[in-house]
């Protein structure tokens, strides 16, 4: 399974990147909002500045809704980098979108996914990556790992080779049971993949160890 990091902050891109395990990236509007950034030149200069950190899928989120604009915002997104995956909503024209990308030759990331239904229409009109959001379905009383196992068991049987990319991962075990469930990638927060180092045996076992290499 692939690891990205779900955000738009430049430092903690960096310190997952040097963890050595990132594979690429997600952003949303959310998460751009929160760094502050504004105006289509410095969306763009920011992207541009996250894929110059990180040699992986980078997705960037289109914010129109109508077929037309998401192709020509779809189409600024792309040219901004090779690796750059455009972020198309699961709506009607989103969907005509995907098709429309994938028979050019411009990667994408279906947003928004909450049913098996909808992760099918994506991987039919060809995304690269379906996003199904986990926590926010668990937030409802709903099963978002279980969605996962859904969506990878169907795209098993039906040779879909669109990727489930698990997101609106909340914690540690959300990432442990998205593995479990065959998601290709997670997303993450910083904070949940660090999570997953902790172990309080480890840092008993680790201070015994240390202890000991003094009578050495
Ligand atoms: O529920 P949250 O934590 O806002 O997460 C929403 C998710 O939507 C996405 O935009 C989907 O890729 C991710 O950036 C994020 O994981």
């Amino acid at each position: 399974m692939k690891f990205f990091i779900d955000t738009a902050n430049l430092a903690q891109i960096k310190e997952a990147h040097d963890l050595g395990v990132l594979d690429g990236v997600t952003t949303n509007p959310s998460l751009m909002a929160k760094e502050g950034i504004k105006g289509e030149a410095n969306i763009l200069k920011h992207y541009a500045d996250i894929c110059e950190l990180v040699d992986g899928p980078i997705s960037a989120e289109v914010l129109s809704t109508d077929f037309k604009s998401i192709i020509e915002e779809g189409k600024k997104l792309a040219a901004i980098h090779p690796n750059i995956v455009v972020k198309v909503p699961m709506i009607k024209d989103g969907v005509k979108a995907l098709k429309y990308f994938t028979d050019n030759g411009i990667k994408t990331n279906c947003t928004l996914v909450f049913s098996a239904g909808q992760a099918i229409l994506a991987a039919k009109a060809g995304a690269t990556f379906v996003s199904p959001f986990i926590g926010r379905i668990d937030d409802s009383a709903w099963d978002g790992v279980e969605l996962i196992a859904q969506i990878a068991q169907i795209y098993s049987i039906q040779g879909f080779k669109t990727e489930i990319l698990a997101a609106s991962i909340r914690n540690a075990l959300h990432i442990v049971k998205c593995a479990e469930a065959g998601a290709d990638i997670c997303t993450c927060p910083l904070d949940s993949i660090l999570g997953l180092l902790k172990h309080p045996l480890t840092d008993i076992g680790l201070a015994k160890f240390l202890e000991d290499a003094k009578k050495m």
